[in-house]
């Protein structure tokens, strides 16, 4: 499949059929990877060729796909859309069919998961940008989606927070697919695929990818 802003291609010619319990996507700034992300959930449907999830067609299930496809954007502000903590992370569960007490267990379980309890009915605005973050995790696993696709969720992430949501992703029963520039968090993933100008340049195991990753940086000037 291929995508273009305008005339400028960002997804050249990609081809991908991706099963692999743990999957990371890597590359430099701008090489097309939260595009090619987002294509995965249909926030972005190709130009030209398609992208099936479970077999359905992004282009015609979008509500289906967005049910089995979490996404967690780098921007928690944007993510972020109840004024506290607690209804953020209830909203996903509005139709989940749960009785009240289940879904407040649920959401409590969350908050706790994600170190945000005591901050339970504080207003979502007022967290810390890494807080922030660890909550839009929170709001979008407690929806239990069959896959999950994370574009850098640990940018704004002090060190503690970091191992939190890389110990997370690595213990998921679910199919991720984490988009990073903290390479050491891919230790461990089944697959790695580094983007480079829209195309996929390198696939294969983690350090492979990433040696690959920091050879090609290093040519650059
Ligand atoms: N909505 C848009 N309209 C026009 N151009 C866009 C749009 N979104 C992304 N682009 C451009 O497409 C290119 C690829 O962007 P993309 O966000 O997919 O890259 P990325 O690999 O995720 O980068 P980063 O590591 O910085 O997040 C960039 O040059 C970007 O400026």
């Amino acid at each position: 499949m291929t995508h273009a802003y305008g005339d400028r291609v960002v997804v050249d010619d990609v081809s991908l059929d991706l099963r692999e319990h743990r999957i990371g996507l890597i590359g430099a700034n701008g090489s097309g990877k939260s595009t090619l992300a987002r294509m995965v959930n249909g926030l972005i449907v190709p130009d030209t060729g398609r992208v099936l999830v479970d077999g359905l067609d992004t282009r015609d299930h979008v509500k289906e796909i967005r049910r089995r496809v979490g996404f967690v954007f780098p921007d928690a502000d944007t993510q972020i859309i109840m004024p506290t903590v607690a209804e953020d992370v209830r909203i996903g569960l509005r139709d989940s069919g749960l009785s009240r007490d289940e879904i407040e267990a649920r959401v409590d379980e969350a908050l706790a998961r994600h170190g945000l309890l005591e901050h339970r009915d504080h207003p979502a605005h007022l967290l810390s940008s890494g807080q922030k973050q660890m909550l839009a995790l929170a709001s979008v696993l407690v929806t239990e989606p069959q896959i999950l696709v994370c574009d850098e969720p640990t940018t704004l992430l002090d060190l503690r927070n970091v191992r939190i949501i890389t110990e997370t992703l690595r213990t998921l029963p679910q199919q991720v697919i984490l988009l990073t520039h903290h390479l050491d968090t891919l230790s461990g993933f089944d697959r790695v695929l580094v983007m480079d100008a829209g195309k996929i340049v390198f696939d294969g195991a983690p350090e492979d990818a990433v040696a690959y990753y920091v050879a090609l940086m290093e040519q650059r000037p």
